[in-house]
């Protein structure tokens, strides 16, 4: 993974970062990198995610997932962390259309997926690490029920990752199942190189030690500054930003098989940055699409952004055939890899003559390897910037209030949050529909 952070500077984008600047953050970065090695080290809370490339059993997760090796499709149930580095592996690595996830309660799309799936081919991979999560175990017992119906013994075709007790660790060892464990000391985020992340990969043949060994050469890459190593320069870069007015983070994967991949950075950097009033909104699209939608504001609204722009170096090409259509006679003989190779370096001058700051993360070309090796720089890149805006980085309290109010309103006695929410302020506008 390379970073290239030209654009970022102040004699290109405002907000920008003059070299003074990056030399006397590069002190904090190297403070910073101290505090993350020590955090490794000894296996603290959060730092754990980052050796993960060498915690991570391949082994067991084969050994686990033996019995559904025969698999068409692999279906997984959870939400947030628990679901979104699965789906950012299998989609990374082309398996996303066997791997399809539940990771919201819409009965709809519930009801769709279930229906789209031959049920006795299908494994399903429930991963929770509480074991509580309303959505994840919801969704499950539908599951669990459709199988039924369709005749399928559901204890044949789960197997369950989740925490060291709860309520699915319970299930799993009264039913005898297939169980792995989301590793101790990693919120569910930065859990995406452990089975939580991992598994849906394994049952579909793909080459999870590949993604390890790429995560591990992002382990390898971590070094006390920002001009040696690519994940410190995205991290540092993005609070510096950040502290000059970029308060929006719009994460632009060029390769289709990364749109998980910004919804797995979005929740990383949401939820770990935004705290204490601070945070970039991460903003999720995708390149060439959003240059037809999100790019005129990209270039022509707000200075409050960095644009974070991701690409393979090399990619598969198509060819666009000659065309006798003479207005497009420029286009006959090149290939679509190529064309969008084109945009995605208009964009990033585009925005670069509008001064506006944006950053260019590179891997080789979109592999098992440089997959691990992108997900491993962008989880440093956060702890860092967690470091230098001394923030804990690896908690999520916000989120726990909302949760408690929907138990409430569901019945849970426990949760006063509910309250608030019958005592809402109204001022309804209604459409006056009568003729
Ligand atoms: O793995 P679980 O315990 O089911 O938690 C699933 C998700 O929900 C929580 O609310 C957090 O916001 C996420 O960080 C977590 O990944």
């Amino acid at each position: 993974m390379n970073v290239d952070i030209g654009n970022a500077l102040d004699a290109v984008a405002q907000p920008g970062v003059s070299d003074d600047s990056l030399r006397r953050l590069d002190d904090r970065v190297a403070a910073a990198h101290d505090r993350i090695e020590r955090g490794i080290a000894g296996e603290e809370f959060g730092y754990a995610a980052l050796s993960l490339p060498e915690t991570t059993d391949s082994d067991a997760i084969h050994d686990a997932v033996a019995p559904l090796a025969d698999s068409e499709y692999v279906l997984t149930v959870g939400i947030g962390g628990s679901a979104l580095g699965a789906a950012t592996v299998a989609g990374a690595l082309g398996v996303g259309d066997r791997a399809p996830v539940l990771d919201n309660v819409d009965p709809q799309s519930v009801q769709t997926t279930l229906e789209s799936l031959p049920l006795s081919e299908t494994a399903v991979h429930v991963v929770s690490r509480s074991g509580t999560t309303a959505e994840t175990l919801g969704n499950f017992l539908v599951v669990r029920e459709a199988m039924a119906d369709a005749g399928v013994d559901w204890t044949d075709r789960t197997i369950v990752t989740t925490g060291e007790s709860g309520p699915l660790h319970a299930l799993a060892n009264e039913h005898a199942l297939p169980m792995l464990s989301v590793p101790a000391g990693v919120p569910g985020r930065f859990s995406v190189l452990s089975p939580v992340g991992l598994v849906p990969a394994a049952i579909l043949g793909c080459d999870i030690e590949a993604v390890l060994a790429g995560g591990q050469a992002g382990r390898n890459a971590l070094a006390p500054s920002l001009f040696d190593c690519p994940a410190y320069a995205y991290g540092a870069v993005a609070v510096a930003l950040e502290r000059r007015g970029a308060h929006v983070n719009a994460f632009v994967p060029y390769a289709e098989r990364l749109e998980y991949f910004a919804e797995w950075f979005a929740q990383l950097w949401a939820e770990s940055l935004g705290k204490d009033g601070m945070g970039q909104t991460p903003a999720r699209a995708l390149g060439a699409t959003d240059q037809h939608s999100q790019l005129q504001l990209y270039r022509a609204g707000r200075h409050d952004k960095l644009i974070t722009l991701v690409r393979p170096r090399n990619r598969s090409q198509l060819t666009i055939p000659d065309t006798e259509i003479e207005e497009l006679a420029y286009l006959g003989d090149t290939g679509v890899g190529e064309l969008l190779d084109a945009e995605f370096k208009a964009t990033e001058a585009s925005l670069a003559a509008a001064g506006q700051p944006n950053v260019r993360v590179e891997i080789d070309r979109l592999d098992a390897s440089t997959l691990g090796e992108l997900l491993y720089g962008m989880e440093a890149a956060c702890i860092l910037a967690g470091e230098l805006l001394d923030v804990e980085t690896f908690t999520q309290p916000a989120v726990e209030w909302g949760k408690r109010a929907a138990r409430g309103l569901l019945g849970d006695t426990d949760a006063p949050e509910a309250d608030a929410i019958t005592e809402k302020e109204q001022l309804m506008i209604e459409a006056d529909c009568s003729e």
